[in-house]
């Protein structure tokens, strides 16, 4: 939601570290925090520094030619800024010029203050796979503050030269082919070290707390924690970080991964928990979704273009699609995802959260808990979600082209009788005034015949359409679709009814095409880089709030319960297939057709 396009990022944080590159550019938080902390003060100097600052809430400028960029150099010019309201305006606001400064994302003891990121479970997949490769893009990018240090910390055995060969060995990130990337790769390295120690030992995460303080300097410490471990061990870890490794003088801040708990008690049970060692804002629960470009853009699209708001509703939207879908099985997950399953490690979290931001009512600014307000009320005012509105599926074994495809149940760490699902399809709806009657149709499946994620939004037949007696008879397929594609070819697309040149009356269905590769020459960030780097700026906006959480699993606590109880058999589909028939059964109840069966471009 950051309005900002995701321009190179040498950012600087709202109230912790200087900017990290001389050229100063950098995201929209740091104005983003600047104006609600302003906006907290006297309502005169809110005018003159929203006036002087082109009454913006971010440093977005709207090019002629419609693109959106950056100040040539944000930094100089809020410099600039402060220097003029300094001259004017703070001798009568009683403001300060070091508080306007760290108000305004300026780190008024620049040289003081460290971050210190420590990768709880650094051995593990995730660390390897997503949070190394996404500091290291980060620190390319000039992202990461001055004094920062990168710890790993994990129960193996592991030199501060191991780490480094094994983060270097898995270091395959969309900065591989950019210049001077192993020369950068070596300094990052250089800032990276191991602890090895116990996830419940006091004493093993004092011993850490030692060699951050070495590092930190005497400057004021920033830390975070990035929970990549399983959840049974997440408390145990945080009660040791918390009490015998937290910062002394800054901030300190934990990633949570997923799952956050399996169904509304074990999550409320693990918010308590946390909130024993930690205050809520402490906890940034992370939906690595949340940090996709496309998931992001969502609020843009709809805010701020005329054209999509007022369409967005029950009078015009016949249903809401929201599809994902992945051509490979749980390899090498099973033991995870057999405790739970399609509905609680997708649908749950990813494809609920994408339809909050969908369906949320306009927040009252783009602070993190205004949204986070409108996301709540949106899950508040969901239906719980019947056993009849949904369909379960399993992938089995299917051989194709010679090449044998295992089933879910094949892997070891799987029970063979194991009815958990690897598909699932459901039927949601908001009872607000907004959405009545609306289907908001889910999908997420493994193991099916492609990879993908996307946002089908299907409009309502135009009423007393002049040209039917052109478009045929089904009127479904005539009518307006808008497709997000948020991966892979990440892309915006609205389908529309044209005519076809000549001297008949033909119409077909074309496309209004946005696709990003051929609009933007720059590379599109990993999730994980945005939410690490929102994680560090202290930017909750794409984080999970706790009653967010809540909300979440009450609507599916009870359907998941069902199935489990009634043990009920998923419908078997093949490896690589387009999933169970049952899904499409499951739609047409609600007159809909999923929008992602035929062959798109
Ligand atoms: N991998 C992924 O793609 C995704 C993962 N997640 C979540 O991120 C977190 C980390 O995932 P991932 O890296 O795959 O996890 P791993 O299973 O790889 O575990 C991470 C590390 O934790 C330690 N560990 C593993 N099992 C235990 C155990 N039973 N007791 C104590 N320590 C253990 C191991 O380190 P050591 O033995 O050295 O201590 C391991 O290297 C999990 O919460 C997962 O649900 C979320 C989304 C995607
Ligand atoms: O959280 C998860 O997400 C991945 C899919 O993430 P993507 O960014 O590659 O689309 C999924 O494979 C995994 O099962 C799930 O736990």
């Amino acid at each position: 939601m950051a309005a900002l396009s995701s321009a190179q990022c040498h950012s600087y944080s709202s109230n912790s570290y200087p900017p990290s590159s001389s050229n100063g550019q950098r995201r929209s938080h740091g104005l983003l925090s600047f104006s609600s902390a302003i906006s907290r003060r006297s309502p005169p100097a809110v005018l003159c520094l929203q006036q002087s600052l082109g009454n913006s809430r971010s440093n977005v400028v709207l090019m002629q030619d419609g693109a959106v960029a950056t100040p040539v150099n944000p930094a100089q010019k809020k410099e600039a800024t402060i220097k003029k309201l300094e001259d004017g305006l703070l001798s009568s606001s009683g403001i300060s010029s070091e508080e306007l400064k760290e108000a305004a994302g300026f780190d008024v003891n620049e040289n003081e203050s460290s971050v210190s990121i420590t990768v709880v479970g650094a051995s593990g997949d995730l660390a390897k796979k997503k949070i190394f490769p996404a500091l290291f893009a980060l620190y390319y990018e000039g992202c990461l503050p001055k004094h920062f240090t990168v710890f790993g910390y994990a129960r193996s055995k592991m030199t501060d030269a191991e780490l480094r060969d094994m983060v270097s060995k898995t270091l395959t990130c969309r900065i591989d082919q950019r210049e001077n990337c192993g020369e950068k790769m070596d300094q990052f390295l250089k800032r990276c070290f191991y602890h090895s120690g116990q996830y419940d030992s006091q004493e093993h995460f004092a011993a850490l707390d030692k060699k951050l303080k070495e590092h930190e300097g005497g400057r004021v410490s920033n830390r975070l924690f990035y929970l990549s471990i399983p959840p049974n061990i997440f408390i145990d870890a945080v009660k040791c970080a918390s009490s015998s490794a937290s910062a002394a003088s800054g901030w300190t801040r934990v990633i949570v991964e997923k799952p956050f708990g399996r169904d509304s008690e074990s999550s409320a049970a693990l918010t308590k928990a946390l909130k024993q060692y930690l205050t809520e804002d402490q906890i940034f629960r992370i939906d690595h979704y949340l940090g996709k470009e496309l998931v992001e853009n969502l609020s843009v699209l709809r805010f701020s273009n005329l054209i999509f708001e007022p369409l967005w509703s029950r009078q015009y939207i016949r249903n809401v699609q929201l599809i994902f879908s992945e051509d490979f099985g749980t390899e090498g997950r099973g033991g995870y995802f057999d405790n739970y399953g399609i509905i609680r490690d997708i649908m749950q979290n990813h494809l609920l959260q994408i339809l909050a931001l969908f369906a949320m009512e306009t927040p009252v600014s783009l602070d993190a808990e205004d949204i986070r307000n409108e996301k709540v009320k949106v899950l508040r005012s969901m239906r719980t979600l019947r056993l009849e509105d949904v369909v379960i599926g399993q992938y089995k074994s299917h051989t194709r082209g010679g090449v044998t495809h295992p089933g879910y149940t094949d892997d070891k760490t799987v029970p063979k009788d194991s009815v958990t699902p690897t598909f699932a399809a459901a039927a949601l709806f908001i009872d607000n005034a907004r959405w009545d009657g609306v289907p908001f149709l889910m999908k997420a499946g493994k193991a099916l015949h492609n990879r993908r994620a996307e946002i089908r939004v299907q409009f309502r037949h135009v009423p007393g359409n002049l040209y039917n007696r052109n478009i045929g008879t089904d009127l479904d397929q005539a009518t307006n679709e808008l497709v997000i594609r948020v991966q892979p070819d990440e892309a915006i697309y609205l389908k529309i009814n044209n005519k076809v040149p000549g001297l008949g009356m033909r119409l077909d269905r074309s496309n209004l095409n946005l696709l990003y590769s051929t609009r933007y020459s720059k590379e599109i960030p990993d999730a994980y880089e945005r939410l690490l780097l929102d994680a560090i700026e202290g930017e909750r906006r794409l984080f999970i709030r706790s009653d967010e959480l809540d909300a979440a699993w009450s609507l599916f606590t009870p359907v998941l319960k069902e199935l489990e109880e009634k043990r009920t058999i998923p419908e078997y589909y093949p490896y690589g297939s387009r999933g169970p028939v049952g899904a499409h059964y499951l739609a047409a109840r609600y007159k809909v057709r999923w929008g992602d069966l035929g062959i798109e471009q």
